[in-house]
């Protein structure tokens, strides 16, 4: 400030000129400071995160542009594609998952060189179908935008010393190809830092195994001796050609999305990620088929047990090497092991099974019993159930368990607990609305004259959808298929009133 001399006051009224200018100017700085603020706070209320995301890379990129900002301070992270070294290395995860991730981001427009490859693989039908893979050439790069924030992937190729030709990894294999290495090169501001570790990785990581899981191809693998064997599996049932009661199949479908989609709940509650599902009703119900459908709606492997001539300490061998993500189905739980023993007195006569959430639709179609089948296994209840509560049901994440039987009188209440068999299903036979998914399904009709009478014919006649199925396969002539049905049905009432 002005000194002030008392006796002229020019230089008082000079120095309150400059004061006056002094605090306008401050105020003025005051209110744009106060006006930033504000708009800042207002965008964030106002604005969705995407608009703010957009707008903080558009702003990045005017910065960039006009060259504002000077050059910033940039961090790399070498993604190789072996950890370690020498004999000790191993295949790093991130790398591959990084590959696949970018697989499904390049844009072939964008690129100078690009890497293609195509495998063989079916679609959810089981038709065959290409499967197309990018991967950038080596000192390629391209830009992923995450949240706002610019993310450059590099591939480098590095040779080791000794020279030979160039060897790539190819489509799913990362290998380092003799003395040549294979990194991706992940670059950002540093100021992002905490971004790219906490969230950006994760985020490549969880797509890309999401990418993997619908591409891959499914497998259905039976037990030999202590081992499995895979076969490829292209079950075409889906929920969509599965006929049930549609409030039963929707609930279904809902429980698989719940259970899928809760791996922090599991671990939050301190529970092994699994699920049991018991599946009864009589013979060509569509057990198997739903079992199908489940598998080809989240993309599980199925590892079906045949518990004949498996000793119980086998059990130690084959479930802890079932993987992530799967199901293990055992057919006709009742005819497997000593699962009947507590339920029925060994004549074949009912005491009530049946524990937990029940979501049949109608219970009361079950068998008459016949006589127990002679059991070919040494396995007993009581080792099934230790595997399937005890310390191998944390061996691996995200798994269903799923036992059918025609009988289900005859299966230990202590199998049908909530917590071993959480969801009970009934299979029944062949309601109207299963009726139409599968007239439907076969020759793409919703309605025929013939309609009226199969409604009220399946109202009384015990019919299986196997055997309907069966009906409507018999010619492709819609027309002819409905009467040769109806000419079935009223035959199979005539013969269930004179055996009643
Ligand atoms: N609910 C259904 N929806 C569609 N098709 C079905 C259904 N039930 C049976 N089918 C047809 O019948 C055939 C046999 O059905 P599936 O093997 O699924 O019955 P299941 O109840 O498992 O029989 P089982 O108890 O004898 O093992 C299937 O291939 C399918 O074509």
């Amino acid at each position: 400030m002005a000194p002030m001399d008392p006796s002229s006051g020019s230089t008082v009224a000079y120095g309150g000129k400059a004061a006056d200018a002094y605090r306008k100017a401050l105020s003025t700085a005051a209110s744009a400071a106060a006006y930033a603020v504000l708009a800042r706070s207002m965008a964030r209320e106002l604005l969705p995160d995407e608009l703010r995301a957009a707008a903080r890379w558009g702003a990045s990129v005017f910065r960039a542009r006009l060259g504002w900002g000077g050059a910033k301070e940039r961090r790399t992270l070498v993604i190789r594609s072996q950890t370690g070294g020498g004999s000790g290395s191993e295949e790093n995860l991130l790398f591959d998952a990084a590959r696949t991730y970018l697989s499904s981001r390049l844009d072939p427009r964008d690129m100078r060189r690009l890497g293609l490859t195509l495998c063989k693989s079916r679609d959810d039908t089981g038709r065959r179908s290409w499967r197309k893979r990018l991967f950038m050439e080596p000192d390629d790069s391209t830009t992923d935008v995450f949240d706002g924030v610019q993310f450059t992937w590099t591939s480098v190729e590095k040779s080791n010393g000794s020279g030979g030709e160039k060897k790539k990894p190819n489509a799913g294999e990362s290998g380092t190809g003799g003395d040549r290495e294979f990194m991706l090169m992940l670059s950002f501001d540093a100021e992002h830092t905490d971004m790219a570790m906490e969230r950006y990785v994760p985020f490549v990581m969880t797509a890309a195994e999401e990418t993997e899981l619908r591409e891959r191809s499914l497998k259905i693998c039976l037990n030999e001796g202590r081992s499995w064997f895979g076969l490829k599996h292209h079950h075409p049932a889906t929920f969509d050609t599965l006929a049930m009661d549609p409030t039963l199949k929707q609930s279904i479908v809902a429980d698989l999305d719940l259970f899928a989609n809760r791996r922090d709940h599991y671990r939050r509650i301190g529970k092994a990620w699994k699920r049991g599902y018991l599946l009864y009703g009589p013979p060509g119900t569509g057990k198997s088929s739903l079992v199908a459908a489940m598998a080809n709606h989240l993309r599980y492997n199925i590892y079906d047990l045949d518990l004949s001539h498996v000793e119980s300490t086998m059990l130690r061998w084959l479930l802890p090497n079932m993987h992530d993500r799967s199901i293990l189905v055992i057919e006709d739980i009742d005819c497997c092991c000593d699962a009947m023993s507590r339920a029925v007195d060994g004549k074949g006569s009912k005491t009530p099974a049946g524990t937990g959430e029940d979501n049949s639709t109608d219970s009361s179609e079950s068998l008459a019993l016949p006589p127990l089948p002679k059991r070919n296994t040494e396995v007993t209840l009581s080792a099934l159930l230790n595997f399937i509560d005890g310390l191998w049901s944390t061996s691996c994440e995200e798994r269903i368990i799923v036992f059918t039987t025609n009988y289900k009188e005859r299966l230990d209440p202590a199998l049908l607990r909530p917590g071993r068999m959480d969801m009970h299903i009934y299979m029944g036979f062949c309601c109207w609305e299963a009726f139409k998914t599968l007239a439907r399904n076969y020759f793409v009709v919703d309605d025929h004259p013939l309609f009226p009478e199969i409604q009220d014919l399946l109202a009384v006649v015990q019919v299986t959808p196997a055997e309907v199925s069966e009906m409507l396969l018999r010619t492709s002539d819609p027309d002819v298929a409905l009467q040769g049905l109806t000419e079935f049905l009223k035959d199979k009432k005539q013969r269930q009133t004179k055996k009643a």
